[in-house]
């Protein structure tokens, strides 16, 4: 077998994000991960990942890899925006659909932003990727986050299989940025 010629160190709380990162990157780049609670500042979508990847890599004293989701409504000038973790904590599935009841336009931009640091004290590259979709009552199984309520070409996230939402998700588009990245600085 091929030994993996590169390494990140991905640092998330969340295991549905870590089982596609690893789906997608692995075995060209190998994955690691630590399990820390990042402080999540407020701010643009930019802000919020330079700052969780500068403290991941302050506290593991080493190179890291971070990433924020956000999920952005067209009608509410894109909130919840990276403060959907809360929203869908506190109000779930159909308040997320009732948030929209008032208007026509159902469309959302989903966005990943990774943030890679070579460690402390270098400044966080960042790779995003968007899938735009819609907003739209709960189908299909309830494990990861908004996936039942987020519509794309007709199904949601939830009713996808693994490969098929890989293919053409956010996190997706965000990481074949940063496979390119890495194939391009990280050899020689
Ligand atoms: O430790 P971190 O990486 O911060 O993990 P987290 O779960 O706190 O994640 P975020 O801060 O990025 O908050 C994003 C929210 O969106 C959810 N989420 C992230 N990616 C998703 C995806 O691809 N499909 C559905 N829900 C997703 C996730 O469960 C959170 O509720
Ligand atoms: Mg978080």
């Amino acid at each position: 077998m091929t030994e993996a010629r590169h390494h990140v160190n991905f640092i998330t709380g969340n295991a549905n994000k870590l089982s596609e990162v690893k789906a997608i990157l692995e075995p060209a780049i190998s994955v690691t991960n630590q399990s820390l609670d990042l402080l999540e500042i407020q701010g643009t979508l930019e802000e919020v990942t330079i700052d969780k990847c500068r403290r991941a890599a302050d506290l593991v004293g080493g190179p890291v890899l971070v990433e924020d989701t956000c999920l952005c409504f067209d009608a509410l000038n894109d909130l919840p925006g990276p403060y959907i973790k809360w929203f869908l904590g506190s109000i779930g599935h159909t308040g997320l659909n009732n948030l929209l009841a008032a208007y026509e336009d159902k469309g959302a931009k989903a966005v990943c932003t990774f943030g890679y640091s070579a460690g402390p004290g270098h400044e966080p590259i960042l790779f995003q990727g968007i899938t735009h979709g819609k907003i739209v009552p709960a189908r299909g199984p309830t494990n990861f986050g908004w996936d039942p309520i987020f519509e794309y070409e007709g199904k949601t996230y939830a009713e996808m299989d693994k490969a098929e939402k890989n293919k053409i998700s956010h996190r997706g588009k965000a990481l074949a940025k940063l496979q390119e990245w890495f194939a391009k600085e990280m050899t020689a």
